[in-house]
C-alpha cells in the first residue's frame, strides 16, 4: 500500500507570513494547502507565488466552493492548483462542475464532508460521480465545540469505495498514525504545525508518524524526549 501523503494547512491571513511558513515546512510535507480564510484574503496571486516557489509540492486550494463549481475552480487549476475543494453540501451539479474541470486539467477534486448530514449517502454519490478525494473534516469551529473527525473517518473508510480519503480537524503527531490506520490516505495538519515552537520539526514529526518512518526529530525531538 502506498504511503499516506501529509498536507500542511496554511491558515494565516498574512501573505508574507504564509510564504515564509511554506518555505519552512515544504521540505517536510507532500501537499501545501492554502486554507479557506487565506485564499479568500489573498486571492490567486498567493497560489501563483507558491506554485513558482514550490515545484516539488502539490498545492491544494481550499475554496470550499458552494456554487458555480466549474467557473469558480477553473482559474485555480489553470494557475497550478493540484487539488481544489468543493463542499459536499453543495448542489450535485456544483460538485460535478469541479470534478469535470479537475479532469479537464488532469487534476483532482476533493469533496469536503463538513456539515453534510448523511455522509455515507453523499460519499457514495460523489464517488460514483468521479470525486478523486473525500475530505473528512471537522472544522475549526466544530473543534472549538469539542468535535473530532474519527467517527466520520471510520464511517467513510468502512464504505471501501477506493477513493482517496483526506482527514482534517486537529490532527497532530500523536494522532497521525491513528488516522492512517483508520483509512486516511491524506493526513492534514494546520494548527499542530503553525502553532508549534518549531514548525519544521513539528511537520517532520507528523510526517514520520503518518508514514511510519523513523525520525529522531532532530534537536527538537531530542529535547522533547529529554523533557518528557
Ligand atoms: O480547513 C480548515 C478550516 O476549515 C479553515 O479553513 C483547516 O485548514 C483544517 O481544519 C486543518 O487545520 P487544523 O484543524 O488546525 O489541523
Amino acid at each position: 500500500m502506498a504511503k499516506p501523503l501529509v498536507q500542511m494547512a496554511l491558515d494565516s491571513l498574512d501573505f508574507d507570513q504564509t510564504v515564509a511558513l511554506a518555505t519552512t515546512v515544504a521540505p517536510h510535507v507532500d501537499i501545501l494547502e492554502i486554507g479557506t480564510p487565506c485564499i479568500k484574503y489573498n486571492g490567486i496571486k498567493l497560489l501563483e507565488t507558491l506554485r513558482a516557489k514550490f515545484p516539488n509540492n502539490k498545492i491544494l486550494v481550499d475554496l470550499k466552493t458552494m456554487d458555480a463549481g466549474f467557473y469558480e475552480a477553473e482559474p485555480f487549476y489553470k494557475a497550478g492548483a493540484d487539488i481544489v475543494t468543493v463542499l459536499g453540501t453543495a448542489d450535485i451539479g456544483t460538485i460535478k462542475g469541479v470534478i469535470d474541470v479537475a479532469n479537464k486539467y488532469g487534476k483532482k477534486a476533493q469533496v469536503d464532508l463538513i456539515n453534510v448530514t448523511d455522509k455515507a449517502a453523499r460519499t457514495k454519490e460523489v464517488a460514483k460521480l468521479g470525486a478523486h478525494i473525500i475530505g473528512v473534516h471537522t472544522g475549526l469551529d466544530q473543534q472549538a465545540a469539542g468535535q473530532t473527525p474519527f467517527a466520520d473517518l471510520n464511517l467513510v473508510s468502512s464504505l471501501n469505495l477506493g477513493v482517496d480519503i483526506s482527514v482534517a480537524g486537529g490532527v497532530k503527531a500523536t494522532t497521525a498514525k491513528q488516522v492512517v490506520d483508520a483509512g486516511a490516505t491524506i493526513v492534514v495538519a494546520g494548527a499542530a504545525i503553525y502553532g508549534a515552537a518549531d514548525p519544521a520539526a513539528a511537520a517532520a514529526e507528523i510526517s514520520a508518524a503518518a508514514k511510519g518512518t523513523q525520525s529522531s526529530g532532530g534537536l527538537f525531538g531530542w529535547l522533547k524526549k529529554l523533557f518528557s
